[in-house]
């Protein structure tokens, strides 16, 4: 068998992270960490042909960049290129010149990879001889292999024997795969190819290292790996654990100190402040098949809640989310796309009357004897929000809730709750309705449009799919004459929830017409208008 390479990739696909942007002084520390560690290649990043945005050096990876750093003696630097960059209508080989402006008789990059999908792959071949032929070393990455057939990946192979790769990759992308499965995709590829083979793995299953040693028990002997694991969406097998493997494989001791510093003093601190590594979510990821930049982008924004994301990874599952989009995204997340309509009009039981609306904020149970005094002298409507409890319960007549995935989570308390439950019931997913069988449900349709918030009898379109926004349009809807507000506290300053829901607020309180809406307990939301429970 050929000699074991051992290739760190953490600056290529750890800069998902932080746009390729990394300190002149980590790179330097890296390589000497990576030397010490008997690494044997650094892929220091991509070579990216389009420049949009800022993106830090790793990026472009250029040879003045390369040139820039003290490469220790015996480690081989490589870098990426993917393969959709060669197929726009500037040409293959006019951007391999513009990419690739010298051979390897004077740059220090020796190995390019190409990281392909299965539609590419042919087309991008022929830049394997283009760059031979200037001295490079060339490997070929086919994305995505868990989505690949046997004739497909045996395709693959065969194509490549026609050109001068040196080492055949395949990447489990989405983080899916076992080891059984690694183990079958490297038995199709040796019907065909003899060469070396190389795996790529993500953590999403937390099988990374585990599907990586499996691949070199079966003969691959390419084997990629990044510092903690510094990765797209959970992050790969981690270099530390891998060299540790490789001491044994290899039956030579390698020096960690440097690595185990570097972590502590750059990595263990770009964890903290990135959060990759794997998570129920990248778990549920890996397993449905599902791009893992969708969870990236949310568990990197806190207008995601643990109900959005949960509910999110459920569409893209029923949808198919193999591609990243951010369309596809903020569709996903919006439940209630379609035409809004419902059976239900609030007006049979709202019209003429206050309403006062109980979040799920500390505010309630913080003032709940003053409250609830209020309710028996001036009898309210009280409407709550999801399964709040905070106060007597026979004095809160209705209950709203919109968010599927927070129902299902509820379905039980719901059940038990003498309340009839507001919801757009109609427009529910069909396991939903079939939990809620049972429970008096007041159908009021929603839609979710940006910057449109309007209310008619049996449905509202609102700027977003929060319960408060769906409380707040079934008292407009059922034409409250005042809505009072309760344990609508806010979020810590800095959370951008406050920011999504100050915006609503505006757009609500920009139009005199609507029914005037104030906070009775302690509020942040500078957008809600606001007085004291005990002076009313
Ligand atoms: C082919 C490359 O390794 C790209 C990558 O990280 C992937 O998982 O795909």
């Amino acid at each position: 068998m050929s000699a074991l390479n051992i290739l760190d990739c953490t600056f290529r696909d750890g800069g998902y992270y932080n746009s390729w942007d990394f300190s002149p002084t980590l790179i330097q520390s890296y390589l000497e960490a990576m030397k010490a560690a008997q690494v044997d290649i650094v892929e220091l990043g991509f070579r990216f042909i389009k420049n949009a945005g800022f993106k830090g050096a790793c990026a472009f990876t250029t040879d003045a960049f390369v040139r820039t750093l003290s490469i220790p003696e015996g480690l081989t630097v490589g870098v990426m290129l993917n393969g959709a960059d060669l197929l726009t209508d500037i040409g293959l080989v006019p951007s391999l010149e513009k990419l690739f402006p010298e051979t390897t008789a004077t740059t220090p990059v020796q190995l390019v990879r190409f990281a392909c999908h299965y539609h590419e792959f042919e087309r991008v071949l022929p830049a394997v001889g283009w760059l031979s032929d200037r001295g490079y070393r060339v490997g070929f990455n086919l994305m995505q292999i868990s989505d690949r057939t046997q004739e497909e990946i045996r395709n693959y192979a065969r194509k490549a024997l026609d050109w001068p790769v040196e080492v055949l990759y395949f990447a489990d992308s989405m983080g899916g795969m076992t080891p059984d499965d690694v183990s079958r995709v490297i038995e199709w590829i040796r019907t065909e190819w003899e060469g070396p083979i190389g795996v790529h793995t993500h953590d999403n299953m937390g099988l990374a290292l585990q599907n990586t040693l499996c691949a070199q028990a079966e003969g691959a002997n390419w084997l990629d790996a990044t510092v903690t694991g510094m990765g797209r969406g959970p992050g790969n097998a981690r270099i530390e654990e891998l060299a540790i493997e490789a001491e044994a494989i290899r039956g030579r001791k390698a020096n960690l100190v440097p690595l185990l510093t570097l972590i502590r003093k750059y990595f263990r601190p770009l964890k903290e402040l990135y959060g990759w590594g794997s998570n129920p979510y990248y778990y549920l990821s890996g397993k449905y098949g599902i791009h893992p930049t969708y969870v990236q982008e949310m568990l990197g924004d806190a207008r995601y809640n643990e109900e959005d994301i949960l509910a999110v990874i459920e569409r893209l599952r029923e949808e198919g989310g193999k591609k990243f989009s951010t369309d596809r995204l903020s569709n996903a997340r919006n439940f209630y796309a379609a035409a809004p309509h419902g059976t239900w009009a609030p007006a049979r039981l709202i019209a003429g009357r206050e309403v006062l609306i109980l979040g799920t904020g500390p505010g309630v149970a913080a003032h709940r004897p003053a409250l609830e005094a209020y309710i028996r002298r001036a009898k309210p409507l009280v409407l709550a929000l999801n399964t709040q409890s905070a106060i007597d319960p026979e004095l809160i007549d209705l209950r709203a809730a919109c968010h599927p995935v927070r129902l299902m989570a509820d379905v039980e308390a719901h059940t038990l709750l003498p309340q009839p439950l507001i919801t757009p019931a109609s427009m529910l997913p069909d396991n939903l309705k079939a939990a809620l069988a049972g429970k008096e449900l007041l159908d009021f349709g929603l839609g979710v449009e940006p910057g449109i918030f309007t209310f008619h009898d049996t449905h509202c379109v609102a700027p977003t799919s929060l319960v408060l926004a769906y409380a707040l349009a079934v008292a407009v809807s059922g034409k409250a004459t005042r809505i009072l507000m309760a344990g609508f506290d806010g979020y810590p300053a800095g959370d951008p929830r406050n920011d999504e829901i100050n915006g609503f607020l505006s757009l609500y309180t920009q139009d005199a017409q609507q029914a005037k809406i104030v906070s009775i307990s302690p509020t942040s939301y500078k957008a809600l208008p606001s007085i004291s429970i005990y002076g009313i």
